[in-house]
């Protein structure tokens, strides 16, 4: 793999990992200093190291794959075109077999789905493991998934996110290294031609199978103009919390409907609710106002998908939707099966009309690489030649020093860097330094990224945790957004507890608590979704302008200052 590029690709982070590592120098006694140094010579050292950093097969990391003829299965289609409903059936109709999804609601589904047509089925999610008596089948979030157990056959969904550069590396992962002796892979056939690549690199066969569209989906020709004409089986999409408690006000304001909501920072159980809702006739939440987060994995009654905007803040600037994204999110309205015989999609405002119907028309780019990362044995032994580093710079070095082929990068560790750095000074094991440099706390989120230096300071200290330091803020029933906005955190960081007591057992012995708690905050949350008044001040700002729409058009520098202020107060709001 060409060094070079991969330098010029990682610039950005790069430079700042280095601002970073300038204004906070390695602590002496810190986790990979404590490792003793290997006798070698320097030579053999330098040699030793690029073999250890040599990432150029990644097939060869899992024997229990290799020792297998695979037969893959790739179900490719546009977004419901039934390529999940087939390859579930297979699975189903197996002896023993794995789902592995990208998201802890796919895995509940599936288990759901399987359990409830006697094919008893566990779940295992990184905060989750539910067993059911004589399971051989398991529904699990991709990380999860067993590169060591056998199954008849396993099933990878949404299998083009092997391009997602932070998350990626785990499906690349289960592609290479699910020991299944049928892999279903599901997704969209702009990752066939990747797809044929790391197959023929495993060594395995591929078979084809393309999919259809199952209900028509109809561009409109006409913008809405106003979130006043939004009627019955609307999601209005917008891609920032704020942005959607926005428009649910607006929405519920205007008085002939309410709106439910949906967003990645809502508990996973609230968004099942508030999907639930939206699904039953005569709730009276007939709309929805939802993050891009709606773009996967619920089964929502959708007859229409209004996009507020056609850009969305990327971590530095605005950017435009990709028409992928774009048909991902689209392609939720009109889903086979709902109450609706076809499919629409609009926007909120006419000057993105003609990029939504651009993006609706274009051929999705064939994916060219996979993420890759390397795995923890893999690091464990670098940092253990070079004790002199600490896991965040041994992290980094790694990263520049890794050889890959052509059609992999090195994943995107800039949350793991972020965490490992804050915890650098604490005297951890290696081990439990980088389970909780990969935990899912979200680094530029102030109170769980808190949370979890408290964890990794009382574990360094006292070996336990209790679940008591999981309760970062008062658990009551929340009155307004902002309100609601603590209780999620809440929740995320019991959450964060509960992931831990699955790693490290015995120094967070506090689950069950946490859990009962979890599932208080999130029915606090749950609770408080439908009567959560709007803000008189916001809506009283919003009216005053002609519409909504115009609000949202003319006053982009609004939904910077916005997009600022939320990377500032460090919500993860998608
Ligand atoms: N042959 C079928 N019989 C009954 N229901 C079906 C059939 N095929 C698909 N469905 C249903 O249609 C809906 C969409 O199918 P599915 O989820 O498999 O689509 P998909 O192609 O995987 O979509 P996406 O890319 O959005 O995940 C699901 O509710 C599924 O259960
Ligand atoms: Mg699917």
């Amino acid at each position: 793999m060409d060094r070079r590029r991969r330098a010029a690709e990682r610039g950005g982070s790069r430079l700042k990992f280095q601002r970073l590592r300038d204004s906070h120098p390695p602590i002496a006694g810190s986790p990979l200093e404590a490792i003793a140094p290997p006798p070698e010579a320097e030579e053999e050292g330098i040699e030793a190291a690029a073999h250890l950093t040599d990432l150029t097969c990644p097939a060869s990391w899992y024997p229990a794959a290799r020792m297998m003829r695979r037969r893959i299965i790739a179900h490719m289609g546009p977004t419901n075109s039934g390529k999940t409903h087939a390859a579930l059936l297979e699975l189903k109709a197996a002896a023993s077999g794995v789902y592995c999804g990208p998201l802890r609601l796919l895995a509940w589904e599936v288990a759901e789905k399987l359990n409830a047509d006697n094919v008893p089925c566990n779940l295992i999610t990184g905060q989750e493991r539910r067993t059911v008596p004589g399971a051989s089948h398991a529904a699990c979030t991709v990380e999860m998934a067993s590169v060591t157990r056998g199954v008849e056959v396993a099933v990878v969904d949404e299998v083009q996110m092997l391009g997602d550069g932070s998350r990626g590396h785990a499906f690349t992962r289960a592609l290479l290294g699910l020991p299944a002796a049928t892999l279903h892979l599901c997704g969209d056939a702009a990752a066939l031609p990747l797809l044929r690549q790391l197959v023929a690199d495993a060594g395995d066969t591929l078979e084809v199978r393309t999919y259809e569209r199952l209900l028509p989906l109809v561009p409109q020709s006409a913008a809405l103009t106003s979130l006043k004409s939004v009627r019955r089986g609307d999601c209005v999409v917008a891609f920032s919390r704020r942005d959607v408690h926005a428009i649910k006000r607006v929405i519920d304001t205007h008085g002939a409907h309410q709106a439910c909501i949906v967003y990645g920072a809502l508990p996973a159980e609230a968004r099942t609710q508030q999907a639930t809702l939206f699904n039953a006739p005569r709730t009276g939440f007939n709309v929805m106002a939802a993050s891009d987060a709606v773009g996967m994995g619920l089964n929502l009654n959708i007859r229409r998908v209004i996009f507020s905007s056609m850009e969305k803040f990327d971590g530095t600037s605005f950017r435009p939707l990709t028409p992928p994204e774009v048909k991902q999110i689209a392609g939720r309205a009109g889903r086979f099966g709902s109450r609706y015989s076809c499919g629409q999609v609009t926007c909120l405002n006419d000057a993105d009309m003609a990029y939504l119907h651009a993006c609706l028309g274009a051929e999705n780019p064939a994916l060219e690489r996979a993420c890759l990362f390397p795995r923890y044995q893999q690091l464990a032994l670098f940092a253990e030649q070079h004790p002199d580093l600490n896991l965040p710079d041994a992290l980094e070095q790694f990263a520049d020093r890794a050889t890959l082929s052509d059609h992999f990068f090195f994943s995107d560790y800039e949350a793991m860097h972020k965490l490992a750095l804050m915890l650098r000074h604490l005297p951890l094991p290696l081990r439990d330094a980088y389970t909780f440099a990969i935990s899912p706390a979200d680094p530029d989120d102030p109170i769980v990224s808190s949370a979890l230096l408290s964890f990794a300071t009382a574990y360094s200290q006292r070996g336990t945790v209790s679940a008591a330091l999981a309760q970062s803020v008062p658990v009551r029933p929340a009155r307004n957004e902002a309100e609601l906005a603590s209780l999620e955190a809440a929740y995320a960081v019991l959450d964060l507890y509960v992931w831990l007591s699955h790693r490290l057992e015995d120094g967070f012995p506090g689950r069950t608590a946490a859990m009962q708690q979890r599932a208080a905050v999130a029915g606090l949350v749950e609770e408080a979704l439908p009567r959560i008044l709007a803000d008189p001040e916001a809506i009283s700002k919003r009216c005053a302008s002609d519409t909504v729409a115009s609000y949202f058009h003319h006053c982009k520098f609004l939904l910077c200052s916005l997009a600022v202020d939320i990377l500032a107060s460090g919500r993860n709001n998608n």
